[in-house]
């Protein structure tokens, strides 16, 4: 913590008092953002309305709307921040449609955003679904729908050439994370083309709600290509231009020049994360950059970490070690091999040579076993993989071939873990262990319940998209998200904190091993291979300071002197969503109150329902 007082506007180079107020340094960098991007001596009151970065709605006390000019602007009532969560709880929970819950959730972003991050504070379980998987699928196929105000940034291939001027258009200077899409491989829901928009968004609202990366250092981008999937071209609802993809050269100069222009405007540090590319494309663009630029995919090296760390969770529950499994994917595209990757790295620390643990991993593709004797090509980037064995496109006998114990699904095919596989795993292992990971939820490999069910209650769980608890033999089981989001934030925040400039494989490992010794006996007990996502923000910044602390072994940080403490530099780091105080010199005021004595938020939404109730 330290003092500021005064402080520059660079905007209008006059000084600006921000005195009396002992700012974290946090704050410190996000005022100056605010006040870089929106000089307040270029603000007029209603702007403070209107600029969701300050709006506080009612929470304005009767001192900033004085000295702000915003009295009478807005209704006489003042309300408390808990308040205020107690109204917008019961407004989402008033919309039965998951759709209009999405909508009236961006709204609020749109409007007052430290109320927006406030709120999911209050139940990050409840909100993810909604601003993410599985509902951020449904916002994305409707998106000429929920199309409202603008959020984000759309370069089109027509743009070619105008990158930078596209990009300059962009209000806030300091951008510090790009999330990036060309929305090709949308979850598993194809290629949406510009629909994907909401891909870039969701990701980093998780950014700031999960890992307190501050919100005006993010810039979700959605590359607009074009669109394959014929009824978006002839949708009247669709945003985005209207013509078969880019391919070739023309798509591969089009991103260079996009990756050029982001380094030359936000600096050789921004980092660039690739978000649902499709494979082709997702592979070749990180060979192609991961070595020259800040960037990492997601799809890739994100699902790796996550899938690697419920592995690692879980063999304190199978007794096995991480190289006494045999895993069979149903999927070998940009998840799959990628996580097939991280567990080769991951045995070996277990002392498992590469040779030696690629033989534990067997892969199956829409053609089958990536066998090297099959007829149709094994894909270049899982070549490695490829086995000297029979072909085969027979998945459920393959499980019993090779006694499977880990099995996982990223194909986007739903249900093709059958009973019959399911019981076959149970058959195998006393412990098996089922990831059914591809998103949206009604892409599942096969639901919790079922996995349950068909190995007797025996398996150990996780999906990509959350599923409600299990019942099996008069228990009840959570079952865990193995979802790139417990990691992608905490990863991010760890770079961005140490402005490392690159973000290469280790970082997935250590993000790995630290999110699985954060999984508490309890967690195991229940079901869970993951922690509770109550505690995401803190692990995100225990990721984070590990990330740190690897950053600066492999010499890849531009921050020196290194922090002494990794953990408490980051704390020191992340955004506080809590509202500012705009007349700081009035604070004596006596405080403001609403005239309604209620102790809780939950106090407060059961007035308002027996309210609504009565009407
Ligand atoms: N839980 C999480 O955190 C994450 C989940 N995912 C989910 O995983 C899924 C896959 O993502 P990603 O790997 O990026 O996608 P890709 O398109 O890169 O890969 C899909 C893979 O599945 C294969 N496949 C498709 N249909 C079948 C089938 N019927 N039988 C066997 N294999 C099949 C494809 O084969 P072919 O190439 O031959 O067509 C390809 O190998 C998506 O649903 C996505 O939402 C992805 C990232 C993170
Ligand atoms: C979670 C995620 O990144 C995906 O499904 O693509
Ligand atoms: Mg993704």
């Amino acid at each position: 913590m330290f003092s500021v007082s005064p402080s520059f506007c660079a905007n209008c180079g006059v000084v600006v008092k921000l005195s009396k107020l002992t700012l974290s340094r946090t704050f410190f960098l996000t005022v100056r953002n605010s006040i870089d991007d929106y000089c307040p001596n270029l603000m007029r009151g209603i702007d403070y309305l209107k600029n969701p970065q300050f709006n506080k709605g009612l929470a304005f006390t009767m001192q900033e709307r004085q000295a702000l000019g915003i009295q009478g602007l807005i209704a006489a009532n003042y309300k408390t921040v808990e308040e205020q969560i107690a109204i917008c709880q019961f407004s989402v929970d008033r919309y039965k449609d998951p759709l209009n819950k999405y909508l009236y959730l961006t709204e609020l972003q749109d409007n007052n955003e430290r109320l927006f991050y406030e709120l999911l504070a209050t139940d990050v379980q409840k909100f993810l679904p909604i601003v993410y998987t599985p509902i951020v699928g449904l916002a994305c196929q409707r998106f000429g729908l929920v199309y409202r105000r603008p959020r984000g940034l759309f370069i089109t291939i027509q743009d070619k050439g105008r990158v930078a001027s596209v990009l300059r258009n962009w209000p806030v200077q300091n951008v510090r994370a790009i999330v990036v899409t060309d929305g090709e491989r949308i979850l598993g829901l194809g290629d949406l083309g510009a629909y994907g928009m909401g891909i870039p968004v969701g990701k980093l609202t998780l950014y700031t709600a999960l890992a307190g990366v501050p919100p005006a250092y993010c810039l979700p981008i959605t590359l607009d290509v074009g669109t394959n999937t014929q009824h978006l071209l002839e949708d009247p609802m669709y945003i985005g231009i209207r013509r078969k993809r880019a391919r070739g050269e023309e798509f591969d100069s089009f991103i260079e020049e996009f990756m050029r222009a982001c380094v030359k405007k936000y600096g050789q540090d921004v980092l660039i994360q690739f978000e649902d590319f499709a494979l082709a494309n997702a592979t070749r663009l990180l060979a192609k950059y991961q070595k020259h630029y800040c960037t990492f995919n997601d799809d890739i090296q994100g699902t790796a970490s996550v899938i690697v760390a419920g592995v690692i969770a879980a063999t304190r529950v199978t007794k096995r070690k991480i190289s006494d499994n045999v895993y069979l994917f149903l999927g070998a595209g940009s998840a799959g091999v990628g996580i097939a990757n991280l567990l080769v790295d991951a045995m070996k620390e277990e002392g498992v040579k590469p040779d030696e643990s690629r033989k534990k991993i067997y892969l199956f593709d829409v053609d089958g076993l990536l066998a090297k004797k099959r007829k149709e090509k094994v894909p270049i980037h899982a070549k490695h993989f490829a086995k000297d064995m029979e072909p085969t496109k027979n998945f459920e006998e393959f499980v019993v071939k090779v006694k499977a114990t880990c099995l996982i699904g990223v194909s986007t095919v739903p249900n093709t873990f059958t009973p019959t596989i399911l019981k076959q795993m149970a058959k195998n292992i006393d412990r098996p262990m089922i990831f059914a990971l591809s998103n949206p939820t009604h892409k599942s490999e096969c639901t919790a319940q079922a996995a349950y069910d068909h190995t007797e209650g025996r398996c150990i769980f996780a999906s990509g998209s959350p599923f409600p608890p299990v019942k099996f033999g008069g228990k009840k089981y959570y079952t865990g998200q193995g979802n790139n989001s417990y990691v992608y934030p905490g990863i991010a925040l760890g770079v961005l904190a140490s402005f490392a400039h690159h973000a290469p494989d280790p970082l997935f490992l250590v993000a790995a091993k630290t999110l699985a010794s954060n999984v508490s006996d309890e967690d195991l007990k229940i079901g869970r291979i993951y922690p509770s996502l109550g505690d995401i923000k803190c692990l995100s910044v225990k990721i984070a300071a590990a990330v740190m602390e690897e950053v600066y072994k492999l010499k890849l940080a531009s921050l020196y002197p290194k922090p002494k403490d990794c953990f408490e530099y980051v704390l020191d780091y992340i955004y506080n969503s809590s509202y500012q105080c705009y007349a700081p010199e009035l604070k004596d005021y006596p405080p403001e109150e609403s005239g309604i004595k209620v102790k809780s938020i939950k106090e407060m939404i059961d007035m308002y329902k027996a309210k609504n109730k009565k009407k």
